[in-house]
C-alpha cells in the first residue's frame, strides 16, 4: 500500500487533475492520496494559497474582498467546468469562506489559518467528488476526521504524537480511494492550524508513517531531485538516491522540492520516499532511504535571509558558563538559532533573520549587559550554502574545491562550519552572492 501526495502544480487545473487520477486509479496500491491547493498553471499565475492570503489581508484591513472571493471560486469553477462535474460544490465553498470570515473576523490568526486551509480542503472535496462521479469509490476525509491533531501554533503547527495512532485506527478500514487535504491539522479544540508553507508534504509524511506505507510517493513537476536548484543551475544532474540525512540538510537550505519537516515522520518509520513527476510518472525519480552507497558530494543548496550576531571577549575560552548564559538569553527571548561557529575569544550565533523582528535591540542589550562582551555586532543579509554528501567523510579537499571556486568568482566567504557527522559543510556568504555561489560550487563538484 502506498501513500501519495500531489503538489500544487499537479492539481493546478482539470488537465493535471485528470493526470493524477490516472496515476491513482491505474494502481490499486495507491490508496491514500494527499492533495495540495491548486498551484501555478504557468509562471505568472498565482497559487490559490496566495489568493487566500490576500483575502485574509483584505478582510483584516477592512477592504472590499468580494472580488477576491470571486477570483478564488473562479479557479475551482473552471476546474469543475472542464471536468464536467455534475454536482457543483461552488456554493458550499462560498458558504464556507463567508462562515470563516464571519466567525473569525476579530481573531486574525484563526482567520488566517482557517482561510488558508480552504485551498487544500476545497480541492480534496472536488477531486473526490469527481472520481466518484467517474464510478470509482472515493472518500474525502478532512484532517479532523482522521485525527491529525497538531499544536496550537498558527501557520507553524507541529503534529502531536497521539495523531499517529489515531490516523492508523481511523484509516485502517477505509474503503476505496481516500482523498485528504494537505497542509493543515486541527488542535485539541478542533481549531484549524496550518503547517508552514509547502506543508502538504508534511501531511503526506505523517499519514505514510501512521499507516506504515510501503513507500511515500511525492508527486511534483520535476522528475526527482537535482544536485542543485534547476532555477539557478542549467540542467543540473539528477539524484537517483539519497539518504534522509542528506535530504534534510539540502531541503533545510533551499531545496524547496520537499519540505524539511516532512522527513522526520518517514525517517522514524523508515519509509522510503519517492519523489516523482506527475507529467512523467514512469520516470523512477529520486528515492530517499536510510542508507546508500556513499559517493562524494550529492548536492549543493543555498538559502538566504540569515543574520549573524558576533561577539568577542578576551579570554572567553576560560570563562565557565559563557555559552550557557548566552543560550539562556536566547531561550528567555524565545529565539532559536541555526549554527554557532566559534574561536578562542569569539563566538557567532547564526539565526534566521526573521527571529529578530521586534527583538533585536533588547537581545543586543541583554548580551552586552549580562555577558559583558568586548565587541558585539550584528550582520544581516547572510546566505548559507550547504555542500552535502555522505561520501565527504572520506574525501580530502572538499572544502578546498568550494573555496577555490568562490575565490575565482570574487565571492566573499564569511564563515565555514562542518558538523561532527561530516555529511555537510556550511559556507556563510552574502545574500547577493547566493546564486553565483551555487553555480560556482556546482561546477566545482559536478563538472570537473
Ligand atoms: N534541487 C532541486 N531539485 C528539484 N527541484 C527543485 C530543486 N530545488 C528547487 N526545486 C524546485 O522545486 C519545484 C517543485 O517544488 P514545489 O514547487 O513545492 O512543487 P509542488 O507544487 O509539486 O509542491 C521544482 O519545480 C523546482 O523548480
Ligand atoms: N498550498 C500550500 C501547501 C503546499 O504544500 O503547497 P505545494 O504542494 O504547492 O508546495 C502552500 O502553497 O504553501
Amino acid at each position: 500500500m502506498k501513500v501519495c501526495k500531489f503538489g500544487g502544480s499537479s492539481v493546478a487545473d482539470a488537465k493535471q487533475i485528470k493526470k493524477i487520477l490516472n496515476i491513482i486509479n491505474n494502481d490499486a496500491t495507491r490508496k491514500y492520496i494527499v492533495v495540495s491547493a491548486p498551484g501555478k498553471r504557468h509562471n505568472k499565475d498565482v497559487k490559490v494559497t496566495d489568493l487566500l492570503i490576500a483575502l485574509v489581508e483584505a478582510v483584516t484591513y477592512k477592504k472590499d474582498y468580494q472580488e477576491l472571493i470571486s477570483q478564488i471560486l473562479e479557479r475551482f469553477l473552471q476546474i469543475e467546468r472542464e471536468l464536467n462535474i455534475r454536482h457543483s460544490l461552488i456554493e458550499t465553498f462560498r458558504t464556507q469562506l463567508n462562515d470563516y470570515i464571519m466567525r473569525y473576523q476579530d481573531q486574525p490568526e484563526r482567520l488566517t489559518d482557517a482561510l488558508k486551509s480552504c485551498g487544500e480542503d476545497f480541492n480534496a472535496q472536488l477531486i473526490a467528488s469527481y472520481n466518484n462521479e467517474q464510478g470509482i469509490m472515493t472518500t474525502y476525509l478532512s484532517p479532523g476526521d482522521i485525527g491529525l491533531i497538531v499544536s496550537d501554533e498558527p501557520s507553524n503547527a507541529i503534529v502531536l504524537e497521539e495523531s499517529y495512532e489515531k490516523i492508523k485506527n481511523n484509516l485502517a478500514h477505509a474503503e476505496g480511494k481516500v482523498i485528504i487535504p494537505g497542509f493543515f491539522g486541527v488542535n485539541k479544540n478542533g481549531d484549524i492550524n496550518t503547517f508552514s508553507r509547502g506543508g502538504s508534504d508534511i501531511t503526506g509524511a505523517i499519514i505514510a508513517s501512521s499507516l506504515s506505507s510501503d513507500v511515500y510517493e511525492n508527486f511534483t513537476d520535476v522528475s526527482g531531485i537535482f544536485s542543485a536548484n534547476p532555477n539557478i543551475v542549467d540542467h543540473p544532474a539528477s539524484i537517483i538516491q539519497l539518504t534522509y540525512e542528506e535530504m534534510r540538510e539540502l531541503s533545510y537550505a533551499g531545496f524547496s522540492v520537499f519540505h524539511d519537516e516532512a522527513l522526520l515522520p518517514v525517517y522514524r518509520s523508515q519509509i522510503p520516499v519517492n519523489i516523482k513527476n506527475t507529467n512523467d510518472p514512469d520516470h523512477p525519480g529520486t528515492l530517499i532511504t536510510n542508507t546508500r552507497q556513499s559517493t562524494g558530494v550529492v548536492g549543493v543548496s543555498c538559502d538566504t535571509g540569515f543574520a549573524s550576531i558576533n561577539m568577542k571577549k578576551y579570554l572567553m575560552n576560560r570563562e565557565i558558563g559563557f555559552t550557557r548564559r548566552l543560550l539562556s538569553i536566547l531561550e528567555d527571548m524565545n529565539i532559536s538559532y541555526e549554527h554557532m561557529p566559534s574561536g578562542i575569544d569569539d563566538i557567532s550565533i547564526i539565526l534566521r533573520a526573521h527571529q529578530l523582528e521586534g527583538k533585536e535591540a533588547k537581545l543586543l542589550e541583554k548580551i552586552e549587559h549580562e555577558l559583558k562582551v568586548d565587541a558585539l555586532s550584528i550582520e544581516k543579509n547572510i546566505a548559507i550554502l550547504m555542500v552535502v554528501g555522505l561520501g565527504m567523510k572520506t574525501l580530502v579537499g572538499t572544502a578546498n574545491k568550494a573555496t577555490e571556486a568562490f575565490k575565482a568568482r570574487n565571492i566573499n566567504l564569511k564563515m565555514i562550519n562542518q558538523g561532527s557527522s561530516e555529511i555537510s559543510m556550511m559556507f556563510g556568504i552574502e545574500d547577493k552572492d547566493a546564486d553565483q555561489a551555487v553555480i560556482a560550487a556546482y561546477e566545482a563538484y559536478f563538472t570537473h
